[in-house]
Order: C-alpha cells, then sequence, then structure tokens
C-alpha cells in the first residue's frame, strides 16, 4: 500500500532571469537538484535582457523552501525577486465574504428591502416571532462559534488566530451544503459569559456550531447550551469527529473481517474529541475501550483533577489496566489518536494485533508519520486532506446541519448522529471497500445528501422536527 503525500508547502518563486546568462533549463536542474518539484511555470514579463517568470514549486517544508530559493540566488544570471505561500496567497482578506440576494437598482427596490417596506416585516415577526424562519436568514444559519483555546491541535491559540480556521469551517458549510456560516471567535474563555453571548446572538441563527472550544470546558458549554436553547447545538468536536470515526471504522472491520464487540481500542487523547468517540463507539457495540492520556492509562484506581477522566474510567477499561500507551495498545485492534503529533511509536504498532487499525486523527500533525506506520499496519486514516482515508468532522458537519436546518430540528440526537455515521459508511459499497478507502471523500456528493437525508428521517422518528421536509437536492 503506498501513500500518496502532496508536498508540505507550495511557493511561488518569481525570478528575474538575465537572459544573455541563464536559461529555464538552468532554473529547473537547480530546482530539481534540490528536490523542489515544479508545478506550474508563468511568464510575467518579457524583456531585451530580463525574463521574469513565476514559477511554483512543491517543497517539503519551510528549510527546504529557503534551499531552494539559496540554490536560485547563487547561481548567475538568476535573481529571486519574491517568495509567495500560495497557502498564505488564498486567505489574504479572508476566504468567506456576504453577498447580497436581492438587487437594489432603485428607490422602489430600497424602499422594499429597507426603510420603509422593511417595518412591516419587522412587525410581522414581531407578533409571531417563529415567522423568523421564513423571513429572515434564520432558517438557513448557522454561527461557528470558538473561543480559540483548543484550535486543531495547536492549543490555545486566541481568537483572532482561530479565525481561519472557522472561516475554513463557513466556507465548507457553504460550498459542500449550501449553509451560510458565519465564524464568531469570542474574546472571553468564562463558560458563563460564553454562554449568555451565545444565547444572546441565537435569534439570527438556525444552529450553534462550537467548534476548538478545550475540554473540560466545552461539555459543560454544550450541554448548558443545549438546555436553553431550541435551536441545534453541536460541539463539532465531540460530535462531528465521532459520527465519521464512527463511519471509518464500520467499515475498516468489514474490511479486516472483525466484529464490534470482539475489538480492543486504545483512545489516545481524551479530550473533547476522544471522549465523544468513546461514547459513540460504546454505543455502537464495542465492549472494550482503553483511554490514555498525558496521566497513561485512564482508570479507576485515580482521583484525577480533571473530573471528565473520573467519569471515563467508570465507564471504560473493564481490567482496570495501569500504564502508558505502551501497555494499553498491546494487543490492541484499533488505535484512535485524538491527541496531539508523534505520540505513536512504530514499537507500539508493532505490538498491536493482527491486521491493526490506525487511525492518528490529530491535525495537523498526526500521532505517526503516516510514511512511518504504513509497513505495520492494515488499515491507516488520518485526519489530514493530503493522505487516503481522511478522517474529519467535514464528512459530519455539513450534511448533518443540512439535515437539522430543513426538518428545523430542536436539536441533533443520538439517533441523528448514528444515522448520519451510517450514512457516511454507506457511501462505500462492499466492492469499492479497500485498505485506502474505507471513507468517502469529502467531495464525494452522494455524502451530504446521504446524511442529511439519514438525519432528515432520524430527526422525524424522534419527535425533533419541526417541519415537513422539502427536498432541496
Ligand atoms: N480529524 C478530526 O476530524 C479531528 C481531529 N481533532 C484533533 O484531535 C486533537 C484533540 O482535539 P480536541 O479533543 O478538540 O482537543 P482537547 O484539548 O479537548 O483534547 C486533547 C487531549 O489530548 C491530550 N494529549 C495531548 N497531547 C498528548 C500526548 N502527548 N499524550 C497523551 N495525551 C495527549 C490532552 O491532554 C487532552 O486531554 C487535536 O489534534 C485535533 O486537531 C479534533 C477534532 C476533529
Ligand atoms: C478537524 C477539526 O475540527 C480539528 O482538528 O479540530
Ligand atoms: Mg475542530
Amino acid at each position: 500500500m503506498a501513500i500518496q503525500n502532496s508536498a508540505g508547502l507550495s511557493l511561488i518563486l518569481r525570478l528575474e532571469l538575465e537572459n544573455s546568462i541563464t536559461t529555464f533549463g538552468q532554473v529547473a536542474s537547480a530546482i530539481g537538484e534540490t528536490g523542489g518539484d515544479i508545478i506550474a511555470v508563468d511568464v510575467i514579463h518579457v524583456g531585451k535582457s530580463h525574463v521574469t517568470r513565476d514559477v511554483t514549486v512543491n517543497v517539503f517544508d519551510r528549510a527546504h523552501g529557503q534551499k531552494v530559493v539559496k540554490a536560485l540566488d547563487s547561481k548567475p544570471g538568476i535573481k529571486v525577486v519574491n517568495v509567495s505561500d500560495r497557502t498564505f496567497l488564498v486567505h489574504i482578506g479572508g476566504k468567506i465574504e456576504v453577498n447580497s440576494k436581492v438587487p437594489v437598482k432603485n428607490r422602489d427596490d430600497l424602499s422594499r428591502v429597507y426603510t420603509p417596506g422593511v417595518a412591516r416585516v419587522c412587525q410581522a415577526i414581531h407578533e409571531d416571532p417563529s415567522k423568523a424562519y421564513q423571513l429572515t436568514i434564520k432558517r438557513n444559519t448557522v454561527a461557528v462559534v470558538s473561543d480559540g483555546t483548543a484550535v486543531l491541535g495547536l492549543g490555545d491559540i486566541g481568537p483572532e488566530a482561530a479565525m481561519p480556521v472557522m472561516e475554513g469551517k463557513a466556507m465548507l458549510f457553504k460550498q459542500l451544503a449550501q449553509v451560510d456560516a458565519f465564524p464568531i471567535c469570542l474574546n472571553s474563555k468564562d463558560p458563563d459569559e460564553i454562554v449568555a453571548i451565545v444565547k444572546a446572538i441565537a435569534p439570527a441563527f438556525g444552529g450553534i456550531n462550537l467548534e476548538d472550544i478545550s475540554s473540560p470546558r466545552c461539555f459543560e458549554i454544550e450541554e448548558r447550551l443545549k438546555k436553553e436553547l431550541d435551536i441545534p447545538v453541536f460541539h463539532d468536536d465531540q460530535h462531528g469527529t465521532a459520527v465519521v470515526l464512527l463511519a471509518g471504522l464500520l467499515n475498516a472491520v468489514k474490511l479486516v473481517g472483525k466484529r464490534l464487540e470482539d475489538l480492543k481500542v486504545v483512545v489516545c487523547g481524551i479530550g473533547a474529541a476522544g471522549i465523544a468517540c468513546t461514547r459513540m463507539i460504546l454505543s455502537a457495540g464495542v465492549k472494550q475501550v482503553i483511554g490514555v492520556d498525558r496521566a497513561g492509562i485512564i482508570n479507576r484506581n485515580e482521583e484525577y483533577t480533571n473530573s471528565m477522566w473520573t467519569h471515563y474510567a467508570q465507564f471504560t477499561n473493564p481490567d482496570n489496566l495501569t500504564g502508558s500507551l505502551a501497555e494499553a495498545i498491546q494487543g490492541a485492534d484499533v488505535f484512535i489518536g485524538l491527541s496531539g503529533p508523534g505520540v505513536l511509536k512504530i514499537e507500539h504498532v508493532k505490538s498491536m494485533a493482527k491486521d491493526p487499525i490506525v487511525f492518528a486523527m490529530a491535525n495537523p500533525n498526526p500521532e505517526i508519520d503516516p510514511e512511518d506506520a504504513e509497513p505495520y499496519v492494515r488499515v491507516l486514516a488520518t485526519g489530514r486532506s493530503d493522505y487516503p482515508n481522511q478522517i474529519n468532522n467535514v464528512l459530519c458537519f455539513p450534511g448533518i446541519f443540512r439535515g437539522a436546518l430543513d426538518s428545523r430540528a430542536t436539536c441533533i440526537n443520538e439517533e441523528m448522529k448514528l444515522a448520519a455515521a451510517q450514512a457516511i459508511a454507506s457511501v462505500v459499497s462492499d466492492e469499492e471497500l479497500h485498505e485506502q478507502y474505507i471513507i468517502p471523500s469529502v467531495f464525494n456528493k452522494k455524502v451530504v445528501k446521504a446524511v442529511r437525508d439519514a438525519v432528515v428521517k432520524a430527526a422525524n422518528r424522534t419527535g425533533v422536527a419541526r417541519k415537513e421536509i422539502r427536498n432541496i437536492f
């Protein structure tokens, strides 16, 4: 099983080439000798003495990029005028914008969309607040709320630094499921204040997607908001991740011919995602889950300062094992990583049971380098977009909110989550199922529709839908 990795970093190098001294062939050789991969060349300006070209080069990391630049700069007749990182370029000015659905071309239009016409619409909603679903953006709009305390695996990097991730989530909501989503990053870490703020902004939204809020605060914040709001509140790192993880696990066990109830599963990283994933796989039928965090195996002999861990020990680790990851993983069928980079070593993988399944889901860098793990595992998945088998909550949140908004559900309950997991898994047919294809691609158009339809049905079945469904796809 060969793993294809796209290069880590893509740079655009603006080069000024002196015609009499150098050729493009020399440029290409200099880049090739350093291991850079040219993926595009554009001519920017042709002059008598100089040609300016933009050369797009894939490199492994920053240091490699610097090596390529140095190699070019050292050649006579080649000048590196500018270096831009394509990832930064797509972020300039942010990734989303608000568009108007109604053209305003004259006074007549203006008086309808704005004052005085708008006043009658406001009064209609005042008389019947449920009309907000017909007459405002509420029915199709989700707030993506973060406090920046657990951004990917980068930790507490603050609300401003969290924005690119939240903009990315909003972009994906729109692109994949036509849901309008706003990134809202809060300058507060106080659960009381976060609950109060989200409650206060809720009238404009049909759902709340909590994102990258650190544990254990995230549990309290979500629970309180669920109780106090009549729109779905969904902590994506918990439930979106758990839904996609279960989908991947259902297909992986089918592939290796094991049963959920016979598995020994190790979950590393007992935070928001790890706890929710544990709950989800237990409710799907797994019996033996062992949690590991910085304090080692989570067991019932300890009283942890993190009360969630004390609670976690009550419903996991049936044999009350103690020790470290090395002890936990011996003979395990499945490793689920939701912690940080480099936690899982080759020796750990070698000590797993036959046909090991490794889901190294920490972002941006997984618990083990996929190239290192690949020779020793049967099924490998990461959370990243540039390897096969991407187990990432992006497979869930667009479709699950599409279904919840369409059925105007009051919440996203366990049945809706389970239905979403089964729907994602079902997109991969038995004929297609393969070590490198246990989970559909984010770009597989069947995913959002399958999840949305399954969620709508589950919402109806469980009595949380407030609306008859019209099919929008
Ligand atoms: N692939 C996906 O869809 C998703 C991936 N993640 C990733 O999972 C990781 C955790 O995310 P959250 O649960 O939201 O964060 P969190 O902050 O709630 O929990 C992380 C947990 O991992 C533990 N941990 C960190 N380093 C560790 C180490 N070296 N050994 C043992 N335990 C360690 C922490 O102590 C903490 O309990 C992040 O890297 C995040 O990017 C999270 C959500 C979705
Ligand atoms: C994917 C995601 O939500 C995370 O890594 O936090
Ligand atoms: Mg997240």
